[in-house]
């Protein structure tokens, strides 16, 4: 994939108009996400477990159980639009080191950069039809009778497959909300900087974008003129000059964002920025006194759109995260350590990241939403783990074993 990092990489910047330098960045952080997932694999499935009868009440020391881990078999992988390369392979990477076939269902919006990779996975030796890449969508692949996993990333159709799935493992990431707390003891730069990229990279086409600053009202004022600021100096354009805020993926996309934005105007949002939109590119949007009634505040645009909410207290803006069904991260900006921790604690949110925005990455943490937002948890050992089946072997002795686990 390094290799041929530039013609999936200019796939990526076509058909899905993410910034050129982006588009690269994409194509390497799947590569080494595949060597780590190869490392973490050898070592985390190398090793299995042996357990004794008589650590247990009442049992002689006659038994000793093999605690091993089978591959599931099939597992159906099934990226969005938003990342077609990058959580395709941070599906099949662990699918395969675990002993699994694949099946890759590519976002429509995304095809042929999967197949572009699909490419390298045949160049690189893979036997034939170990992965596989398919186009049905809808019931034939999410029931098929030999799919024994699903693996899926994308929004509400997320919710739909789990309640139909059955008796197949899922690790479904989907939307969020993510919310970003600031405190009145923040560092407002800091604060402004990380909205600004965590809210508008991508065009906000991101599960983990900043979609809801909740900021306390005594320096509300100061973070929206420096968000604001930030906001002016943002680039529009075409992803190959590989500007900051590209178009959004279909005049759809464009449309439901657009009706958020006047739903805001029309409930009394104040506009930081003005809103512009040519067909499918919508200009980097900051609005302020967003209020509760206001879709905005609970919706994610998916889009160039950064909602500013002024609350009375941290509580009440703790409250408003909590208060939605999407779940997946949030952040809080304090000087305070103490405070922040109190505040992660007080989230539920699969992530709370303290004093930086929303982000996956590293790709070996841990990353999961609650509620609405996921089943399960990615990050690569956790992936390596729900990929497999544990085994148990138990051996019956005629005569008590004196070995230990
Ligand atoms: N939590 C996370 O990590 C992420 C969440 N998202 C969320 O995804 C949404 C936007 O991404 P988007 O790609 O539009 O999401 P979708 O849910 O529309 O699509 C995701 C994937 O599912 C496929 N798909 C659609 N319908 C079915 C079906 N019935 N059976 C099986 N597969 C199906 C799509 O294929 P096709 O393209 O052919 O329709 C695509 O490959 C946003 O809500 C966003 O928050 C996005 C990225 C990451
Ligand atoms: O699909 C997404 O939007 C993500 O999983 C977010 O990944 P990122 O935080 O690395 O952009």
């Amino acid at each position: 994939m390094r290799q041929h990092a530039q013609p999936i990489a200019d796939s990526l910047v076509r058909e899905v108009a993410k910034p050129a330098k982006q588009s690269l960045d994409e194509v390497v952080r799947s590569a080494d996400l595949i060597d780590y997932t190869a490392e973490e694999g050898a070592r985390a499935l190398g090793a299995g477990e042996l357990l004794t009868s008589d650590s247990f009440p009442g049992q002689t020391r006659n038994k000793l159980c093999l605690v091993s881990k089978v591959p599931l078999g099939v597992v159906l992988a099934i990226p969005p639009f938003n990342y077609p390369v990058n959580l395709a392979a941070s599906k099949l990477a662990p699918a395969l080191m675990a002993g699994n076939a694949v099946v890759l269902k590519p976002p429509s919006q995304g095809v042929v950069a999967g197949a572009h990779m699909m490419q390298c996975f045949a160049k690189a030796g893979l036997p034939k039809g170990l992965v596989n890449m398919g186009s049905e969508i809808g019931d034939y692949l999410t029931l098929h009778p030999l799919v024994s996993c699903i693996s899926f990333t994308g929004g509400d159709t997320g919710i739909a497959i789990a309640r139909r799935a059955g008796m197949v493992p899922l690790q479904m990431e989907l939307g969020g909300k993510d919310v970003c707390i600031v405190c009145s003891d923040a560092d407002l730069d800091l604060a402004a900087k990380s909205i600004l990229k965590g809210g508008f990279s991508f065009s906000g086409q991101r599960c983990t974008a900043v979609k809801l600053v909740l900021v306390v009202k005594e320096v509300a004022d100061a973070l929206a003129a420096k968000v604001a600021a930030g906001v002016a100096k943002l680039t529009v354009g075409d992803p190959k000059d590989d500007v900051d805020i590209t178009p959004v993926i279909s005049d759809s996309s464009a449309d439901f964002i657009e009706g958020l934005v006047e739903d805001a105007r029309a409930k009394g949002a104040k506009f930081l920025t003005p809103y512009r939109r040519e067909g499918n590119l919508i200009w980097p949007t900051l609005l302020d006194h967003v209020t509760p009634e206001m879709r905005i505040a609970w919706e994610e645009p998916f889009g160039p759109v950064v909602p500013i909410m002024r609350v009375d207290s941290v509580d009440q803006a703790v409250a408003h995260c909590n208060a939605n069904n999407l779940a997946l991260q949030g952040c809080v900006f304090t000087r305070d350590v103490n405070r922040a921790i109190a505040i992660s604690d007080a989230m539920e949110t699969g992530t709370v990241q303290i004093n930086a925005a929303p982000a996956r990455g590293p790709d070996h943490f841990p990353f999961q939403g609650f509620r609405d937002s996921g089943i399960g948890s990615q990050g690569i050992r956790n992936s390596l783990a729900m990929m497999v089946k544990i085994k148990s072997t138990v051996i019956n002795l005629d005569k008590d074993s004196y070995a230990r686990g």
